[in-house]
């Protein structure tokens, strides 16, 4: 039998999905087959509506898809999962509880010692040693989005999602998060899903990037970016081609949706 090693981080076979609405059914995904390795980076992009959050939260088990299998690391998805850490566009942080509180929340099984002792390492590794103590409210939309993620990392998943993390912040901070997340990603080696409506974000922040078609959404573009990120910068000239190249498909399956 193939060990979790030997698996991909995650499959998807055959996978749509449709909502029930008043006004009919809605085709929102798929079908879509996709196998993602433990280690890579992928960012996806796509028109508005074609169903990349609705591809996120099938991976993460908030729903089940109408048609098709998920599994990750070789275990079927049927709910959500520690092992899978899930960053939305909006923090979501809770705001009666401390920074810390927050970020130690999943990790309430866990002896008390041993619980702060992670919940200090997170908040070290995402920048917010000083701010534990705080509530949510008191900090930036920065800080917020990077208490949620180490809130998503407390578990150590597998596997982490994101969903337009950096969509609220103004552009300053987004482009600092962009080098967070690549550092987070770089040290802790989890996988990423990270959906994006930027082109630009999707080809500095992926190992492989994906764009959906118009809904249903399909995999149209599936590319592994083939440059360590060290020389992946912004501006580069591999950049600068694969950024137009990907415009290029998103303007064509928007306008084809
Ligand atoms: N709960 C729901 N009930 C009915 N229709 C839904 C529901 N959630 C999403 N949809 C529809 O399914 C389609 C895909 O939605 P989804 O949010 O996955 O797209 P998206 O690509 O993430 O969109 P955006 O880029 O605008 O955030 C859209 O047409 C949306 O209106």
């Amino acid at each position: 039998m193939p060990s979790p090693e030997t698996e991909p981080a995650l499959a998807l076979a055959g996978v749509s999905h449709s909502y029930r609405s008043r006004g009919g059914t809605v085709a929102a995904l798929g079908p879509l087959d996709l196998e993602i390795a433990a280690g890579e980076f992928v960012t996806v992009v796509g028109p508005s509506g074609c169903g990349k959050s609705t591809l996120l939260r099938l991976v993460a088990g908030f729903a089940a898809p109408s048609s098709g299998s998920i599994t990750a690391s070789g275990t079927p998805v049927t709910g959500p999962d520690p092992a899978r850490g899930y960053v939305f566009q909006q923090h979501r942080l809770f705001p009666w509880l401390t920074v810390a509180g927050n970020v130690g929340f999943g990790l309430r099984g866990l002896p008390k010692a041993e619980r702060k002792a992670r919940v200090t390492e997170l908040l070290e590794l995402t920048g917010l040693g000083d701010v534990g103590r705080a509530r949510p409210y008191e900090l930036s939309g920065g800080m917020q989005q990077r208490a949620a993620i180490a809130r998503a990392l407390a578990p150590g998943p597998a596997l982490l999602l994101m969903d337009e993390p950096f969509a609220a912040l103004d552009a300053f901070t987004r482009e600092r998060m962009q080098e967070e997340v690549r550092e987070l990603w770089r040290r802790a080696g989890t996988t990423v899903v990270f959906i994006t409506h930027s082109v630009d974000e999707a080809v500095y922040l992926g190992t492989r990037v994906l764009a959906l078609s118009g809904r249903p959404g399909r995999v149209v573009f599936d590319r592994a970016s083939g440059l360590p990120y060290e020389e992946q910068p912004r501006g580069g000239q591999s950049f600068a081609a694969l950024r137009e190249e990907l415009t290029e498909v998103v303007r064509l399956a928007a306008s084809a949706a």
